[in-house]
């Protein structure tokens, strides 16, 4: 019998192993980051690291869009696995740095020793994947660590997650699926932002294009077990191949 688990439920899980000694929230943050990069290659292994490329190749791309919480955390995780693996990645920061809880900001820090920490809210206006798609090759990565199951709120119109989705799609090939992003492969880090965990509906508030969607994933990295939201109302339709990895839990 599969377990599903609420938001609750999976925080419950979390705080009793952290409480009982057994894992920190940062080495279980570690873990996160570390399944997703390990499902991205085991889904996509014309990806993988261990192919033997050809030295004088372009770098394979990656941007990696990271929240105020915790999935920002992740998202950091990832974006350092990715470097140090030989891609050249942008990250882009929607809030404040000394606003990161604990973990994320220790992994905003080791990430932000191999690269800049660009502004997410000029992502519409400058980051190379929203204004120069030309960038994104088939073989380049959109990595969603905006928001996890922590998203509690319904998401706003000043958010550029609605601006940055937008714009995106504005931006797509003639025929393109809707929610696609210029053709690179999008991954969600535990779940597509914009997805309530227990719900799967957008958490929109009124002001919110009413056309806004959360991003098309091709691939959703959740951990320890399903959530309600992977599994019910718009969750399939955004979560794509929904991946479930252990992190020790
Ligand atoms: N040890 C662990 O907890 C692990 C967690 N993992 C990853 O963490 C997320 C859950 O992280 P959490 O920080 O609880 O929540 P999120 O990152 O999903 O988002 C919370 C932040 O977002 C803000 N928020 C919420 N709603 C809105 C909104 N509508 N607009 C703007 N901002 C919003 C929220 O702000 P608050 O004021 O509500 O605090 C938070 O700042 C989980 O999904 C995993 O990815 C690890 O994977 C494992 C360890
Ligand atoms: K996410």
């Amino acid at each position: 019998m599969v377990e599903i688990l609420s938001a609750a439920g999976m925080r419950a899980r979390e705080a009793a192993a952290i409480a009982g000694g057994a894992v920190t929230g940062l080495a279980l943050m570690e873990r996160a980051g570390a399944e997703v990069v390990a499902a991205i290659f085991e889904v996509w292994p014309e990806l993988g690291p261990d192919l033997a490329r050809d030295p004088a190749a372009e770098p394979r791309r990656a941007a990696v869009l990271c929240g105020p919480g915790n999935n920002g955390g992740d998202g950091f995780v990832v974006a350092r696995l990715l470097h140090d693996l030989g891609w050249r990645v942008e990250v882009f920061l929607l809030g404040d740095p000394a606003r990161l809880p604990p973990d994320a900001r220790r992994n905003h820090d080791l990430w932000a020793a191999r690269g800049p920490v660009r502004p997410y809210l000029d992502a519409g206006a400058a980051g190379a994947f929203a204004l120069d798609p030309a960038l994104w090759r088939e073989d380049s990565l959109l990595v969603d660590a905006l928001f996890g199951i922590g998203l509690t709120r319904p998401l706003r119109a000043g958010l550029a997650a609605a601006r940055l989705s937008r714009d995106t799609e504005f931006r797509l090939p003639q025929g393109a699926p809707r929610g696609q992003v210029a053709g690179c492969r999008v991954v969600a880090v535990d779940i597509p932002s914009g997805l309530c965990a227990d719900t799967g509906r957008v958490l929109r508030a009124p002001d919110l294009p009413t056309d806004w969607a959360p991003f098309t994933a091709d691939l959703t990295v959740t951990f320890h077990a399903p959530k309600i939201g992977h599994l019910t109302a718009e969750g399939p339709a955004h979560c794509g191949r929904l991946v479930v990895r252990p992190i020790g839990l």
